[in-house]
């Protein structure tokens, strides 16, 4: 069976809150998802509904095609990390990770692997209750592995994580990817997300606004649009509305070019001698993709005031 998440028509309601209002989407083998939405969105509540800690009023999860409760030894099915900071604080890093691989029927020897994975061999004999929000993420990555499952479930593996730390986590993940393993992140930040994720699942009011590959996504947004800068204003702008572009002046000896590659700006320019310094293809930033795709997205921002506020800030 293919290392998958497929989650279908997930429904839960605690007291008066819909959580969750028919959530419904596969993760896929060989790629990082990532997992977005305002808080509240009811990203938290699917993957505890995947591993069981929750139950679904209506609908089904299941990892690699079996709902969790019916896996052998879970850990080697699919790692998860939910929240970094539920740890024995008198134990040490290195018991935890002992005490859990012993419930999997799994070595010390294997123990040892993920510790050097997760980069805590300096620190692993310290107590847990010791360690700083970024360290924990790592333990908990640490945990995540110690089965080498072929599906992994990350809420905000990022929070707390310093600079170098982000970039370590954007690799691994890649890495995990890479290996053909199946990679739910969930994410706050699009920025975290931004070279580590392949596909975007987006959510809003307990279900899924959004399921695009991040390369269509930024596609899209980006547009075709080329920046253009200039001492010669007016004679490029001629040129190249003359040659059917849309071109607005953006900034002090900058013009904005639509309607023509990049390619194709540079060919009509050098021919008519008109000069120019740089000539780029725009490319939007995850962020700007992801605002422009939630913009047009009532129930998002139903859910989220300071997500109106982003995008009012984006559309200044
Ligand atoms: N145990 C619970 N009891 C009552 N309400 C809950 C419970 N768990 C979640 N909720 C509510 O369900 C909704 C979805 O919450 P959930 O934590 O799944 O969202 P989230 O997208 O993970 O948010 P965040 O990004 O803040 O973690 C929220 O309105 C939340 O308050």
């Amino acid at each position: 069976m293919e290392a998958t998440i497929e989650i279908s028509g997930l429904r839960k309601r605690f007291g008066g809150t819909q959580a969750l209002d028919g959530m419904s989407f596969t993760v896929l083998p060989g790629q990082v998802t990532g997992f977005v939405g305002p808080n509240g969105a009811g990203k938290s509540t699917t993957m505890r509904i995947v591993l069981g800690l929750d139950a679904a009023d209506a609908g089904s999860a299941t990892v690699s095609g079996q709902p969790y409760r019916s896996l052998r030894h879970p850990l080697t099915h699919v790692g998860s990390l939910l929240d970094a900071a539920a740890l024995q604080p008198s134990r040490t890093a290195r018991n935890h990770l002992l005490w859990l691989a012993h419930s999997q029927g799994l070595t010390a020897a294997r123990v040892d692997e993920v510790v050097e994975q997760a980069g805590l061999r300096s620190v692993i004999r310290r107590k847990a209750g010791g360690y700083s929000l970024g360290m924990r993420q790592r333990l908990g990555i640490a945990a995540a592995l110690l089965g080498d499952p072929p599906v992994l479930m990350l809420d905000e593996p990022f929070n707390g994580m310093d600079p170098e730390g982000i970039v370590w986590m954007r690799g691994l993940l890649r890495t995990l990817a890479g290996q053909g393993r199946a990679v739910l992140v969930s994410s706050h930040l699009m920025s975290e997300l931004q070279d580590a994720a392949d596909h975007l699942v987006v959510v809003g009011r307990g279900k899924v606004i959004a399921d695009t590959s991040i390369r269509e996504l930024l596609a899209a947004a980006s547009g075709d649009r080329v920046t253009l800068r200039t001492t010669a204003g007016p004679r490029a702008m001629s040129v190249l509305e003359h040659a059917g572009a849309d071109v607005a002046a953006t900034g002090p000896g900058t013009l904005t070019v639509s309607g023509l590659a990049a390619e194709r700006v540079v060919a009509l320019l050098a021919a008519s001698a008109v000069p120019f310094a740089e000539v780029s293809a725009h490319r939007a930033t995850l962020e700007e993709a992801y605002l422009e795709l939630t913009r047009k997205a009532v129930e998002f921002h139903a859910a989220d005031p300071s997500a109106s506020r982003a995008d009012r800030e984006a559309t200044r």
